[in-house]
């Protein structure tokens, strides 16, 4: 709390606590005040009841006096006689009641004078009876002053009430003074101390609540900044993950390894969504599906054709939240009815050569989250699909001829010494054919060069159609060839030099709106390891095998050293 503010709220809190004391004290004041004016009241009261009580009392002795002297009867004269000390305690109890009020302590004390007097004159009457008899007791009342000091009494006794009666009025107005007071206190102070305190409790429950939303703020922003955090953290872990797989993908020699690469890294950037890499084939004509991920809630078809995709149609992500809402792709299989399946197609394109696209499905709706990083990896392995491909375009180069398409002279050379060194390590024998084009320069003359080129190109599309993945067909030069079979024997080299042969016989190339044909070849074979040991041998010993089938008539095979 600010140091102003906890100020105002000590001084509120004095204040109401000076205001609860001062009126604790004035209604403890007023209530002393207002007790003492009730007992001044009951004073006043006792008062008056005691002059009350002293005539009645006197007028009583008086009376049972005068009873005495006309009955005689000695009840009454003993009656009399008690009355007097009554009467004299009376006095003296008012008296002493009135002890505080010197005007009327000198009233009580002359009424107690007069009383005596009144009484000493009735005692005399008394005795006078006794003595002489009624008719001088007669005489003797008549002669003193009964009357008038019984007058005087009365008025004295008038007087005090009268005094007490005044005191009484003014006692009962200090009374309900002293009351209103109370209530004056009561009514105010009590009510103005709760409204301070209600005052100072309404300004703290409104600080207490606006500090608690100050709290939640912080939270909220607390918790925003933790997901910032996170946030980056996750964005800076996803950069670490890219540029490791970009930095794999520049690694990786072949298109295969590319894949796998990708299936690995997307499969740990993206934890809950399938994936399936399609890459379109040279003639661009169809997508295959080459690496997957995941299980796909909507499974793709594994061959599709471009127009069947609208990220390969539009060459642009295309993002649908749910498979059952519409403007989904038309290779995917619906899924069951309720599933809600999000998908995105990624293209894959480089140097404005498509190349292909990633299909990601994840349980939707969607959209699926962090397809920003998909779409990182999809760049990424974009260019290296891009790269692989010059690179194999520039490798193929290097080591194909280009009218035939055949490996060159130069492969020939890089590759025989490491095929027969695997066969002999194998312990299998290889086979080395050498191919030379009957009078090619008489097919040359007849048709053109370009005639002769037309036939020398469907005569490599011819080897590498009879070719398997291991064997090496190569042009050695001008229309001379050499196929190299690992792992083949004499009779499967035969074999297939004789399919070659006749194959060639029957083959046509078009060429100027015609067809051209009719072509042969001569082949010498020859072993490894049963004529010859080394490369250059084995060559030389095929080159003597095929010049044999050139001197005996062509268009024929003929095998080393079977002359
Ligand atoms: N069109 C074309 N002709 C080529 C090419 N390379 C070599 N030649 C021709 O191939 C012919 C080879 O002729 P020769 O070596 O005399 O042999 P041949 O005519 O086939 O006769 P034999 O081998 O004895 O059957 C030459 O005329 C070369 O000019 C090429 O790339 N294209």
């Amino acid at each position: 709390m600010p140091h102003p503010m906890r100020t105002r709220y000590l001084l509120g809190f004095g204040l109401a606590t000076g205001i609860m004391v001062l009126v604790g004290a004035s209604i403890m004041l007023a209530t002393q005040r207002f007790r003492a004016d009730t007992q001044w009241v009951s004073h006043s009261q006792e008062v008056i009841g005691r002059l009350a009580q002293i005539r009645a009392t006197l007028l009583d002795g008086i009376s049972t006096q005068r009873s005495y002297l006309l009955t005689g009867n000695q009840a009454y004269r003993d009656q009399y006689q008690a009355v007097r000390p009554e009467i004299r305690a009376e006095v003296a109890r008012l008296a002493s009641l009135l002890a505080d009020n010197p005007a009327q302590s000198q009233r009580a004390s002359r009424l107690g004078d007069l009383i005596d007097k009144r009484l000493d004159s009735a005692s005399e009457a008394v005795r006078v009876y006794d003595d002489a008899g009624l008719v001088d007791a007669q005489r003797y009342l008549g002669r003193n002053r009964g009357y008038e000091l019984m007058l005087g009494i009365q008025q004295l006794m008038a007087q005090m009430q009268d005094d007490e009666q005044r005191l009484l009025a003014q006692r009962s107005r200090d009374s309900a003074r002293s009351a209103n007071i109370l209530m004056v206190l009561g009514a105010l102070g009590i009510p103005l101390s709760l409204l301070i305190m209600w005052a100072i409790y309404a300004q703290l429950s409104r600080e207490v609540r606006e500090r608690e939303a100050a709290q939640a703020k912080a939270e909220d922003l607390n918790q925003d900044l933790g997901r910032s955090v996170s946030g980056l953290e996750r964005a800076t872990s996803d950069l670490r993950e890219i540029g490791h797989y970009a930095g794999l993908l520049q690694g990786c020699r072949h298109v295969p390894e590319a894949l796998e690469v990708t299936r690995v890294a997307l499969g740990r950037l993206l934890p809950d969504v399938a994936g399936t890499v399609y890459l379109l084939r040279a003639s661009q004509d169809y997508a295959e599906a080459e690496i997957c991920w995941g299980e796909h809630l909507a499974p793709a078809h594994a061959l599709l054709l471009p127009q069947e995709c609208w990220a390969l149609r539009r060459v642009q992500p295309h993002f649908v939240h749910d498979v059952h809402g519409g403007n989904a792709c038309s290779h995917l299989d619906q899924p069951a009815a309720g599933v809600a399946v999000a998908t995105a197609c990624l293209p894959l394109s480089a140097q404005n050569l498509s190349l292909g696209f990633i299909y990601l499905s994840a349980p939707g709706p969607g959209p699926i989250a962090r397809m920003e990083i998909a779409s990182a990896a999809a760049e990424q392995l974009s260019l290296a699909l891009g790269n692989l491909r010059l690179q194999e375009t520039l490798r193929q180069q290097s080591i194909r001829d280009a009218l035939t398409g055949l490996y060159n002279r130069r492969y020939l050379e890089e590759s025989l010494p490491r095929e027969l060194s695997r066969c002999e390590r194998r312990k299998l024998p290889l086979a080395l054919l050498m191919l030379d084009l009957d009078h090619f320069k008489a097919f040359n003359d007849a048709h053109g060069h370009d005639g002769g080129d037309a036939l020398l190109a469907g005569f490599g599309r011819l080897l590498l159609a009879s070719c398997r993945g291991e064997d090496i067909p190569c042009r050695y030069g001008g229309e001379e060839f050499i196929l190299i079979l690992p792992e083949a024997d004499l009779r499967t080299a035969t074999h297939r030099a004789e399919e070659i042969r006749t194959a060639l016989e029957a083959m046509t190339v078009p060429h100027l709106q015609r067809t051209i044909g009719g072509s042969t070849v001569s082949i010498g074979i020859a072993l490894f390891p049963q004529h010859a040991g080394t490369g250059d041998e084995l060559k030389r010993m095929a080159d003597a095998a095929l010049y044999r089938a050139k001197r005996n008539g062509r268009n024929r095979v003929e095998v080393a050293g079977a002359a």
